[in-house]
């Protein structure tokens, strides 16, 4: 082991990225929380703001994927369509089985530009977690309860909202609407076989009203869905703590450009169109599981300095008076002050564990397990 891995698996150095992100994420989250007069004067400009705002705190950790774990994302789809990612509105849809699929997902939108603006369905709970739950709020995400009957409403207004966003965005939606599990799958797939549908092997039946709500409210101002189908290599399954530790992965994202006029705008045609997509994407999991590709020319966007550079900007910002701090309490000599200190630090750390754990799958949710109804079909 060489010294920089030795350094990347200290948990000094993992405490010294966590109170950045932390500290630096918490005080981006309150200069957030004074631009809330500016949207009242000029939305546009508030919403500029907050992009960018946005993309300090993201970044970091699109930083910690790229350069301290150096994991790398290879991307595979035509030249024609990769021409235009970056420069339109489009509805990215997703595979939902990793753990870092999100963080996947933020390295490539930083690559093409769209990082503070990206925008995702995400369940409601994600709206708590400090740091990237408040600065959801700010970026105008559309957050779901996963029960229809109330988020039909909520969705649309929400997205109704972004017809007049001012940066173009990606719009992520799992359609799955939760992790894959063998357990999840296992309950999906009977009520596939419900309603008649083909088994997928590699994904959970994808929901399809909340993909249709999105078209519909979206129409007009997104020109594309970008059908996106993410795999780890050597079978891995890659965690946020892997990352930390500095463990390198190879993602393989193989994107697919479709017009949205291609969507059918009757619902029952276009939650047809969503299962015969997801049936396709499955084909491509098989493909690679068979030959370790996807289809296509592989084209990948480099990855760019600025997240680096955002993160020793925060770095300097938060672990200077940091020094300082340590530096007086150290020379003070008391015991009460060094315990605090020390309490202080346990503080964060399992607050971070807790926001960390949001991540891992064994610690999901319950959604998609219970059982499916009788009259489904
Ligand atoms: C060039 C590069 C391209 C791409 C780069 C890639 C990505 C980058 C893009 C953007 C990045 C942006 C941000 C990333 C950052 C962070 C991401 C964070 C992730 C958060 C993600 C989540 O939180 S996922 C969970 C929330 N989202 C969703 O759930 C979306 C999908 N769900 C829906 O659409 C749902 O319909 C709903 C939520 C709107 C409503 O759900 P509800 O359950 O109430 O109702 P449904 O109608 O869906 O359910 C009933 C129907 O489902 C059938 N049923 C019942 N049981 C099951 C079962 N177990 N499995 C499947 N189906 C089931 C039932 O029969 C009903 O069927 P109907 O026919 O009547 O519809
Ligand atoms: C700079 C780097 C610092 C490293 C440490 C930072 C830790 C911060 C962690 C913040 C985590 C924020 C949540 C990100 C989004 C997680 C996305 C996700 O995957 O959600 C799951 C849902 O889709 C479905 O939920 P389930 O129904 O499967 O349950």
């Amino acid at each position: 082991m060489g010294l920089l891995q030795f350094l990347k698996s200290q948990f000094l150095c993992h405490l010294i990225i966590c109170y950045v992100f932390l500290v630096s994420g918490l005080l981006i989250n309150l200069i957030q929380l004074c631009t809330l007069p500016l949207w009242l004067i000029s939305k546009q400009l508030a919403r500029r703001i907050n992009i960018r705002l946005g993309y300090c705190i993201a970044s970091q950790m699109v930083a910690v994927l790229e350069w301290w774990s150096g994991t790398e994302c290879t991307l595979y789809t035509d030249p024609k369509s990769y021409q235009l990612y970056g420069k339109e509105n489009a509805i990215v849809v997703l595979n939902h089985a990793f753990e870092i699929d999100f963080l996947c997902g933020w390295t490539f939108c930083e690559r093409f530009g769209v990082l503070g603006s990206s925008k995702v369905l995400a369940k409601q709970e994600l709206s708590y977690v400090p740091v990237i739950g408040w600065m959801w709020y700010f970026l105008e995400i559309v957050f779901c309860k996963r029960k229809w009957e109330e988020d039909r409403t909520n969705v649309a207004r929400s997205l109704q909202n972004l017809r007049d966003y001012p940066e173009n965005y990606w719009f992520l939606l799992h359609c799955e609407g939760t992790r894959f599990t063998p357990k999840k799958h296992q309950i999906s797939m009977q009520v596939a076989e419900s309603k008649g549908l083909p088994q997928l092997k590699y994904h959970l039946l994808p929901r399809t009203k909340g993909f249709y709500i999105t078209v519909q409210n979206l129409r007009g101002t997104v020109a594309a869905i970008y059908d996106s189908t993410l795999n780890f290599r050597n079978n891995e399954a890659p965690t946020l703590l892997g990352i930390l530790n500095g463990k390198k992965y190879h993602a393989d994202l193989y994107v697919r450009r479709i017009p949205l006029e291609s969507v059918p705008e009757d619902e029952s045609e276009c939650a047809a169109w969503l299962h015969k997509l997801y049936q396709e994407k499955d084909g491509f999991q098989e493909q690679y599981a068979q030959t370790g590709r996807f289809p296509g020319p592989i084209t990948s966007p480099p990855r760019r300095p600025w997240s680096l550079i955002n993160w020793l900007f925060w770095s300097c910002v938060v672990l200077y008076p940091l020094g300082l701090l340590l530096a007086q309490l150290l020379s003070s000599g008391s015991v009460f002050t060094i315990v605090t200190a020390v309490v202080v630090c346990s503080a964060v750390s399992m607050g971070m564990r807790w926001m960390i754990g949001q991540t891992e799958i064994e610690k999901g949710s319950n959604y998609g397990i219970k059982a499916a109804p009788e009259n489904s079909n």
